[in-house]
């Protein structure tokens, strides 16, 4: 197997309090890989230090066969690096399919000159990130959705336009961050099927996820990590006997 992002050794810490502590793992291509723990673990500033949101106080990231911690997020976007956030907003005024465009400027070779000046090759990048964000649409099945305004969407399809905002920049790793948290049983169960479809076809992901049933049905490994540390990374089976995993959730149910 191909290893797409190893995380060497990596550590972030806020006002003297590490986030995430000398955190190391690699992720094979095609693989989804669960980020669990419990609350405060560190799984939002994990993913942040992947995407370039934040930078790292020491440790490296590779990429394929690149070093990346250095490189702005704007930078790994391009590489093919998308991430949905926990609880990201959609743009309001804007229909299904703009807020999907919105994901393709990624990967826009043309500047702003061009753009101004509606220069041929612009008017073509444009068409081609429509078409482009019409299949991510399409993909997440909210293509009947796309000149309707984002705001009025149930916050399941919010969702998965988060994700068809995503897919749009052609991501070759994409990041999940709790994105079926707050959502009913029949979104949640719509959006697992989504993730299984991209895990299908092999994308590779990361996804932070509370729900164990979730995790199990969608996950091939599974990292947990406590206060920053890695503590545990196996099968969702071999994770939910491990006693560090359960100890970790235990303590946090006694807090
Ligand atoms: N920007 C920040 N400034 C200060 N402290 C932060 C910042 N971001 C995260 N932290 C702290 O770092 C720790 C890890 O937070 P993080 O959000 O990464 O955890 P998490 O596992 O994603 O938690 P949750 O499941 O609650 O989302 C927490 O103690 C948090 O308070």
């Amino acid at each position: 197997m191909t290893t797409l992002l190893e995380v060497g050794s990596v550590g972030r810490a806020f006002g003297g309090v590490y986030a995430v502590r000398d955190v190391a793992m690699a992720v094979a291509e095609g693989e989804t890989r669960a980020v669990i723990g419990p609350n405060g673990a560190g799984k939002s500033t994990l993913f942040n230090l992947i995407s370039g949101h934040l930078a790292p106080d020491h440790g490296t990231l590779r990429y394929g066969t690149r070093r990346i911690d250095r490189l702005p997020p704007h930078a790994r976007a391009r590489l093919g690096i998308a991430i949905v956030f926990q609880g990201a907003r959609l743009f309001h005024g804007m229909t299904a399919l703009e807020n999907v465009m919105v994901g393709a400027h990624a990967r826009t070779r043309h500047g702003f000159l061009s753009a101004t000046l509606r220069l041929p090759a612009h008017r073509r990048e444009e068409a081609e990130i429509r078409a482009d964000a019409l299949a991510a649409l399409d993909r997440v099945g909210l293509r009947d959705w796309a000149h309707r305004s984002a705001d009025v969407l149930p916050l399941g399809q919010q969702r998965s336009l988060q994700v068809a905002r995503a897919l749009c920049a052609r991501p070759r790793l994409l990041l999940l961050d709790e994105p079926a948290s707050g959502l009913r049983a029949g979104e949640r169960e719509a959006l697992a099927q989504l993730v299984e479809g991209l895990r299908a076809e092999g994308l590779t992901m990361m996804l932070v996820e509370h729900d164990v049933a979730f995790v199990a049905r969608l996950a091939d490994r599974v990292s947990v990590l406590d206060l920053g540390r890695l503590i545990a990374e196996g099968t969702p089976e071999q994770i939910r006997d491990d006693p560090a995993v359960i100890a970790a959730y235990l303590g946090e149910e006694a807090a």
